[in-house]
């Protein structure tokens, strides 16, 4: 009978020789945790504290059992090596050498070379920009698009709601076309629609190339209220994804007015915090929003960021002013670093929960809204509902302008701007979020 721990063996080698190293991970971690538990451990540490296992077990093993282990260990550092988590690697090939393996130390050594070499290696570097609700991400798009007008930049724009409003709000460069602009509307890109995220990326790779017209990098706006592992997971989950782009670094916006209120709110168990989500995967924190707050609260809110991810790199900015080498071809993103945060990230099983009392709102419709019938609205809406809302944003068709009309009301939602640009003539739309269950948004004409 062949053994449940021998069948995932082979399924990783199989894995390991077509380079599909995500898949391989899932059955070498199984594999192994079978085995310990033929070496008498019930516990996970074979996989995720090797070197306590090793040590512990090694005096009592078989020759037999050494010899699986080693191969176990070894074929696992190649895989993990194939990620680019050479530092978990090295700790893989050093309990194979202890397991007795010929020539580990040799891959211990370029496992760690490794580590300080460049990633990319020809591959279409990925940013992920990422922040609370009205934190700043589209206008730092905006800022990117205008300060690189002659690189080619593929955008994947993702919004709660079923209404888009951000794709009328990004003020595209000449060489971004429509062709790689992709909008996802009505989930996160970090669950409901995570399967459209990897067809988009691969849709945009694949025109590229055939239109011969190569991206200088691809920019991922996820929603303010995405968790962002599951969207850095893809760079590996996915294996023409993991050929063919890179995830060079997260980039997370702040809101310095709004960000310790959201990092304090408390919610149902089992539901994870967005705000500390984002800020501890940042690999770049753009402190945004400076302007509303004094020098004091600015340090406050610095200290809350550290505590949550110690090492980050925070630059304070007003209208998300930032320097492009800060967030852009930074080659931050560090998957040793996430591993040691979050051992479970490979799993492709992972759990996840979004607060389902913040809700979105959209309307559609089609005309004109009259100016002061949308004031007054405006002005009932805030009255009676001005704590609850997080986000309200549209573009708007006005009675009597030729203007197109944005609309904005970020954070807390007890102000409201209205105010023009462009030339209009569309319907009118908002898009709002709330807490506890939806609200009725009268209608707007
Ligand atoms: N006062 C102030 N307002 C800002 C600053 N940066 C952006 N804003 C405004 O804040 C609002 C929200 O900015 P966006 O860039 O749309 O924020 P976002 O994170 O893309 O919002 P969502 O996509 O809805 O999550 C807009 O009205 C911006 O003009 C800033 O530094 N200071």
């Amino acid at each position: 009978m062949t053994d449940i721990w021998a069948e995932g063996f082979t399924s990783a080698q199989s894995a390991l020789k077509e380079e599909r190293f995500f898949d391989g991970v899932q059955f070498i971690n199984s594999c192994m945790e079978a085995y310990a538990k033929v070496v008498g451990d019930e516990s996970d540490r074979i996989v995720k504290d090797p070197g306590a296992f090793v040590e512990e077990h090694l005096a009592k093993l078989s020759e037999e059992q050494k010899d699986v282990l080693r191969q176990m260990y070894e074929v696992r550092g190649d895989i993990i090596t194939g990620l680019g988590a050479n530092k978990r690697a090295a700790v893989d090939y050093q309990c194979a050498q202890a397991l007795g393996a010929v020539g580990a130390d040799v891959k211990v050594a370029s496992a760690q070379a490794a580590m300080k070499e460049k990633k990319g290696g020809g591959k279409v570097p990925v940013t992920v920009l990422t922040g609370f609700l009205g934190s700043g991400k589209t206008t730092l798009l905006n800022r990117i698009l205008k300060e690189f007008h002659g690189k080619r930049i593929g955008i994947i724009e993702n919004e709660f709601g079923e209404v888009g409003i951000d794709d009328s709000l990004i003020e595209a460069g000449p060489l971004t076309t429509e062709e790689n602009i992709i909008e996802m509307n009505n989930g996160c890109i970090c669950c409901t629609v995570r399967g459209d995220l990897i067809a988009g990326l691969k849709k945009m790779v694949k025109n590229s190339i055939k239109n011969d017209k190569p991206l200088d990098g691809v920019i991922i706006e996820t929603t303010g209220l995405a968790d962002p592992a599951p969207v850095a997971q893809t760079f590996f989950a996915d294996d023409y994804v993991q050929q063919k782009l890179f995830l060079d670094g997260i980039v997370t916006l702040v809101d310095a007015k709004h960000l310790i209120m959201h990092l304090d709110e408390e919610k149902p168990e089992g539901v994870e915090n967005e705000a500390v989500e984002q800020v501890a995967f940042a690999d770049r924190i753009v402190l945004n929003k400076c302007d509303l707050v004094d020098e004091a609260h600015l340090e406050e809110v610095e200290k809350r960021i550290r505590m949550i991810n110690e090492s980050v790199k925070i630059t304070r900015t007003s209208q998300s002013k930032v320097d492009m080498d800060f967030i852009l071809g930074i080659e931050a993103f560090n998957l040793d670093k996430i591993l040691e945060m979050d051992d479970a990230f490979l799993a492709d099983d992972q759990e996840h929960q979004h607060d389902d009392r913040v809700t979105s709102c959209g309307i559609h419709v089609k005309g004109e809204v009259h100016q002061q019938r949308l004031n007054e609205w405006l002005a009932w809406l805030l009255k009676e509902r001005g704590v609850d809302l997080f986000r309200t944003k549209g573009v708007l068709a006005v009675q009597g302008m030729k203007e197109k009309f944005v609309f904005q009301a970020p954070g807390g939602g007890r102000s409201f701007f209205l105010f023009g640009g462009g030339t209009g003539g569309f319907g009118a739309g908002w898009v709002g979020f709330g807490q506890v269950g939806g609200f009725g948004f009268p209608q707007p004409t």
